[in-house]
Formats: structure tokens, sequence, C-alpha cells
């Protein structure tokens, strides 16, 4: 289990986040989501015990390894950097025994030896880093982060460097190796796919503070703020005046969001007429972007599987049904 607690930092005067609290239980895989620069990344580094000056309280199991007062160096942490963070100048075999420096000789030797098996990386346990796939990278960069058994895996973008299909396997093995050993992971990903896919839980940071933390199905269904729905979701924000032609109340402070995949469009009357500004070709689908005819708004999207009689500059029909409509803080 690890704990945070009041958590905050600030670099050269520069406050960065503030009021951070979250837990994560043994078998628990949350993710860190925000956007670029937010403080994702100094989170992690905390926790693993690389950046030592910040305020609140960070606890390991019952013991709190890092505060004000007490900073404790050997936390029972693996950390999987972004770029893997690999020796170049150490063999497979080398750089996995480097953290087990501790280790007698003998220990460490059987202890690399089960590492390479369990992470099937024996073959390449000669080869320099250089001479390795990502994928092969990335195993080995876990195995060492495995090495002395954490309790706490700390992941920044561990799929970054894959391919599609990699990286769909991956997700699916390293979520397994987490639920096995009982570990507390926390994910950094910038891919709100990959985040709603293999996490129990997900933390939103925006503007130093962590918004939203929730169990990731409760999130995508019920976020509580316009920032965490574009975050997480496909939306469209609906026009305030035209939430209240619907007859629904809205008050000056929210907004009204609606998925994407719940907005379609006809050529047959109905309420809210729109304007077809564009129509881009994306594969399995064709996204139309909208503009309201009777209420000043931004544009909306609407995906659809097929153009036929559909033009830019028509103007046609939207089609919602109310209960879909969430209303939110702005
Ligand atoms: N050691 C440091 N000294 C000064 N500023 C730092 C230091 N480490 C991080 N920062 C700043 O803190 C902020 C948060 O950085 P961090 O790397 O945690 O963000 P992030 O959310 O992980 O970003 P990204 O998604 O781009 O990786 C950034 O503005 C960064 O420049």
């Amino acid at each position: 289990m690890v704990s945070i607690e009041n958590f905050g930092i600030s670099f050269n005067e520069t406050r960065i986040l503030e009021n951070i609290s979250f837990d994560v239980k043994p078998g628990e895989i949350v993710t860190l989501l925000g956007s670029s620069g937010c403080g994702k990344t100094t989170i992690l580094r905390s926790i693993a015990g690389l950046q030592k000056k910040h305020e609140g309280y960070i606890c390991i199991g019952n013991e709190c390894v890092s505060s004000k007062e007490i900073y404790k160096k050997d936390r029972e942490v693996g950390y999987i950097f972004q770029d893997y963070a690999l020796f170049p100048h150490l063999n497979v075999e080398e750089n996995i025994a480097f953290a087990l420096y501790k280790l007698p000789k003998k220990q460490k030797e059987i202890r690399v030896n089960e590492l390479l098996e369990q992470f099937n990386i024996q073959e390449h346990k000669n080869k320099q880093i250089h001479q390795l796939s990502g994928g092969q990278q990335q195993r080995v960069a876990i195995a060492r982060a495995m090495a002395n058994n954490p309790k706490i895996l700390l992941l920044d973008e561990p799929f970054s460097n894959l391919d599609a299909m990699l990286r769909y396997k991956t997700k699916i093995w390293l979520k397994d190796l987490i639920k096995q050993m009982n570990l507390s992971a926390i994910l950094v990903t910038h891919d709100k796919k990959e985040a709603l896919s293999i996490s129990d839980k997900i933390g939103i940071v925006n503007d130093k503070k962590l918004v939203q933390f929730d169990n990731a199905k409760h999130m995508f269904e019920n976020p509580n703020s316009l920032y965490v729905a574009n975050f997480l979701c496909e939306i469209n924000q609906l026009p305030n005046t035209y939430i209240k032609d619907l007859g629904l109340n809205i008050e000056e402070n929210k907004v009204a969001i609606i998925k994407i995949e719940d907005c379609k469009v006809s050529k047959n009357s109905s309420e809210c007429k729109v304007k077809i500004l564009d129509i881009s070709f994306c594969g399995e689908y064709y996204e139309l972007v909208l503009d309201f005819i009777d209420y000043k708004s931004k544009t909306i999207l609407v995906k659809v599987s097929s153009i036929d009689n559909l033009n830019i500059s028509d103007e046609v029909f939207m089609h919602i049904d109310k209960n879909n409509i969430k209303i939110i803080d702005k």
C-alpha cells in the first residue's frame, strides 16, 4: 500500500503541486493523467525518493518514508522510467545485476537468472542494450525494477516506445504481473484509452491539484468537471440556452455535456438545426464538424458511419436524448 497525504512541491518558488492525497492498495493500478508539465513524473520521483524536498507525507505500508522530518532512502519501490534508463555500456545481465548490488555474488547470480527466465530474456543476456528491440528493452527495465521484489511499481509512460500490437500485448502482460505479485502500481500516461483499459482508479491532475480521483469506469460515466470530461471522454458541450429551451435547469456556473457517440444527425426535421462546417474521413467513421444555427456556441462533433447525401454547408438536424445530457461544473 502506498499513501500520499497533502503532498505539495515548488521548484524555484514556482508552485507545481498542492494538497495531493491518494492511496494505492496492493494489487491496484492507479493511473495519473494530466496535461504535459502538470507534475505527474514529479509525483513518481518523489515516491521513489528521487525528489527529496516536498510537503506532506509519503507512506509505504505502515511506514512514513518521506516527510519534512523523516527521509528514508531505501524504499521497496521499482521504477520504470519513460526511456527505460538502461545503462548502454552494460549488457542485459549486468543491467539487471546493477539493481542487486547489495547481494553477495552467488545470490546475485541466482536472482539475475531467475529474472532472465521470468521475463523471458535469457537468450539476450549477453547483448548490449542497443542490440535489443523496444519491447525487449522494456522487459529488461521491468526485470531490473522487479529485482528487489518491490511492493510498489512506478511506471512512467511504459508503453510509449512500443508499436500498437506490442503495446496491447504488453499491457495485458503487465496488468497480470501486477495482480499476481499484488503490487501497488502507479502509472503515468498521456493515453486516455490506455488509462481506462488498465487502471482500477484514475487520478486527474490539473492546475496543481488532483481534481478527481475515482474508479476508472465511474469517472468516465461521472466526470466532475469540464476539464475531466474533456480529458477522459469524447464530449460535446451544448449551449446553455439550448438546454433551457429543452426544459432543463442549468445555472450560470455549470455546463451541459453529452458524449459524441450520443449525438446523431439526419435530414429529418427536429428541434435542433445545425450546419455542416467540415467532413473528415477517419477510417471506421466520418467526423462531422457542426455549428448550431439558432444558438451561439462552439462547434460540436458528430461521428457517422456514412455520409450519403451529406455535404459541407448543408443544414441538417441534430438528435439527442435529453437523458444523455450531463450538467457539471465548468
Ligand atoms: N528538478 C526540477 N527543477 C525545476 N523544475 C522542475 C524540476 N522537475 C520538474 N520541474 C518542473 O515541474 C513541472 C512538472 O514536471 P513533470 O515532469 O513532473 O511534469 P509531467 O506532468 O510529468 O510532464 P510530461 O507529461 O510532459 O512528462 C514542469 O514545469 C517541470 O519543468
